[in-house]
């Protein structure tokens, strides 16, 4: 992994009317990192994803966004209901390239067996899918074209702790094998064990500590301390992670 940051907030204030939800908040994003973005209910994740993507225009400050592509997955980010998956997932080369139908949708077949999806589910609903699946199904809209960077916006919330493992396992492993830079905002907790190199949290409008998960949780904030050794992070940060495939807990 290079150092070189391919995201740079600097300065960044958002408010909306007079709630100001971020003031003078700086982030850097390393080129190839899995970054973790965490903190309190309504404390500004999402709008500080939305910003970085360029979705919500900042009251001051600048974003240097380095990545060529991006993809994203939002928080709830629905496929069209009307639409089969493979057509949901070439849905962003109809509209913003020439390829021709047939050549999007075998595109999004692709992109869909990178994700674990075969012809069959294509050929679904959303509504005729499963949870874990229909993540799946965004996660491949989300690389349909071909991002090097990957802004995910709570992609294991709704799953089950086995379907939440192996999507992390397939984030982990798309990042590494595309060479991706991924900022996920999350509140799961073995997310941030598994898979993220470094945990950003957002806390009091600011980007408070941003380092290794054993780092951060021995920050001295009281949210830090609280979100990391209440009774659910120190179950994380003290146990061994779990085998993720599996499920079982593995005491390596
Ligand atoms: N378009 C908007 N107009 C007005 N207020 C907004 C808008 N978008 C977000 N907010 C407010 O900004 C604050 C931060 O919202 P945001 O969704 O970023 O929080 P979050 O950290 O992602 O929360 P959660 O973890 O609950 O999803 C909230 O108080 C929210 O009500």
């Amino acid at each position: 992994m290079t150092t070189q940051p391919i995201l740079t907030l600097d300065n960044i204030t958002n408010r909306f009317g007079s709630s100001v939800i971020h003031e003078n908040l700086h982030l850097e994003v390393n080129s190839g990192e899995i970054l973790g973005l965490v903190g309190g209910s309504g404390a500004g994740k999402s709008v500080l994803l939305r910003t970085a993507i360029g979705l919500n225009k900042p009251a001051a400050g600048s974003i240097n966004l380095a990545a060529k592509q991006i993809g994203v997955l939002f928080q709830h980010g629905a496929l069209f209901s009307s639409m089969t998956v493979v057509e949901n997932v070439a849905l962003p080369l109809f509209e913003h390239t020439s390829l021709s139908r047939a050549r999007a949708l075998q595109l999004a077949s692709l992109k869909l067996a990178l994700v674990g999806l075969d012809k069959v589910a294509g050929a679904r609903y959303p509504a005729e899918l499963s949870g874990g699946m229909i993540k799946r199904a965004a996660l491949a809209r989300a690389l349909i074209r071909e991002p090097d960077m990957l802004f995910l916006d709570e992609p294991t919330a709704g799953l089950d702790p086995i379907s939440a493992a192996a999507f992390d396992q397939l984030i982990l492993t798309l990042s590494k094998a595309l060479g991706l830079t991924v900022v996920l905002v999350t509140h799961d907790l073995d997310t941030l064990h598994a898979i993220c190199d470094r945990i950003a949290v957002l806390s009091n409008k600011r980007i408070i500590a941003i380092d290794s998960l054993a780092n951060v949780a021995n920050h001295n904030d009281e949210w830090i301390q609280s979100y990391f050794h209440g009774p659910r992070g120190r179950a994380i940060i003290d146990k061994p992670l779990r085998v993720q495939h599996s499920g079982f807990t593995s005491e390596n």
